[in-house]
Parts: structure tokens; sequence; C-alpha cells
């Protein structure tokens, strides 16, 4: 054992050696790695027509969402969001199957994707993506992977990790993955992270969010 590996004291769900991860359809890059917590970096996650399409469909339902319903603003993340259902059109289907390989878990342990817009000026604010209030027996959220979906966020909007004095600029196509499953909980904390402040551009993200046990 080297004196780099020495230093990592307990083991990720993330299981992906080298520089490639080849799921069914995808061969994925990966870029770049903080060892623990783990924080993994990846490109070539999504096709420039699968980001645009992911745009369109839930752009639609982000203005129906407008409509009615009381407008309250949330100070903690001022984004708007939808979820789609599980495997509710081929396209996300297959953008479900190769993330539960990217993340090493099976599908059905996953919420439904998530996709967020984000405005000048709308920002999430630092927060953790497992719920603090859940005892572990319970089917709390294990992982992440936030995939950006457009390239015009031409400042701000960053994936901030407030503790580890680390960001990661949004790049279509790409992803960043984090996982917060750690029997010391000091380094589930030090996953906090958040949704910079869009500068100028506007920013949209799709984001998985694995479970402890399945959910479908
Ligand atoms: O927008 C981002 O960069 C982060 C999104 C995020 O934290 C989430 O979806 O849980
Ligand atoms: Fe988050």
């Amino acid at each position: 054992m080297n004196a780099k590996e020495s230093t990592i004291k307990e083991l990720t769900i993330f299981n992906h050696v080298g520089n490639k991860i080849q799921t069914e359809d995808r061969e994925i890059n990966i870029i770049a790695r903080l060892a623990e917590p783990l924080i993994v970096v990846l490109g070539n996650v999504l096709s420039d027509e699968e980001c645009d399409k992911l745009i369109r469909l839930s752009k639609e339902r982000l203005q129906r969402s407008k409509i009615g319903a009381s407008r309250k603003i949330d100070e903690m993340r001022t984004s708007k969001g939808m979820f789609f259902q599980d495997a509710e059109n081929e396209l996300i289907a297959r953008i479900e199957k190769r993330v539960a390989s990217i993340m090493n878990i099976p599908g059905e342990h996953a919420e439904g994707i998530h996709v967020l817009q984000y405005k000048i000026g709308q920002e999430y604010k630092p927060h953790v993506d497992y719920f603090s209030a859940m005892d572990a027996q319970e089917n709390n959220r294990l992982s992440s992977l936030v995939m950006y979906l457009n390239d015009d966020v031409e400042k701000g909007g960053e994936t901030i990790f407030p503790h580890l004095k680390f960001s990661v600029s949004p790049q279509k196509g790409m992803a960043v993955y984090f996982e917060y499953f750690y029997n010391d909980s000091s380094l589930n904390e030090l996953t906090l992270h958040g949704g910079a402040p869009v500068i100028k551009g506007e920013k949209w993200v799709a984001t998985q969010w694995m479970r402890r046990q399945r959910i479908r």
C-alpha cells in the first residue's frame, strides 16, 4: 500500500477504476476525483441531443407548473424544478439505465430524474442531499449525480462544495458525482454543496438521487 492509499479510510459505492466507465450504451470519461469524500467529475455522460431533449421536455412542465399553484419564493432554492416519472419515455429509461451503472446501484433505488432551471441570480444554497433527520436504517439517500444540460452558463452557476473549497463548472453533457454513505458522519457532512448564483446566462441540471433500498 502506498502512502496515498493508506489515507483513504472507507469503501465507496462508486467502484470504477481507470479513466473510463463502459455502460451499456455509452463510454463515460472520468475526468477528476477527490478521494474522500469521493467526488468524481465525469465527461460524456449525456449527448448534446439528450441534453437538449431533457430541457425541451421539462421546459413545458415548468411552464405548466407556474399556472395556478401559489408561487411562494423559497430562499433556499430559487430555481425551478420538475421530476420525470420512472421510465416515462425512451430517453428517460435509457438515461436511468446508464446512470444506474455509473452510480453502481440498481435503478430500482433511483428517485425520478429531477431537472432544475436557474436564471440569472438564481441559486441553490449549500445543503446536503441526504435527510439529516432520518436514521440510517430508513431509506435515506446515498449518492447524487448532477448532470449539466447546457453550455450557456457564462458566469457563476458552479456546483460548490464550501467545506472542501472545491467547485465544478457546468459543461454540457458532463456531471459531478458524490456519495455520503460513510460510517464517519463527518465525511458525509463534507458533501455540503450548492448551486452558486448564475451571474450570466442560464443553467440547467438534471439530478439523480439514489436511495439505500429500492423504491420501485
Ligand atoms: O445545481 C447544482 O449545481 C447543484 C444541484 C443540487 O445540489 C441538487 O440537485 O441536489
Ligand atoms: Fe444537492
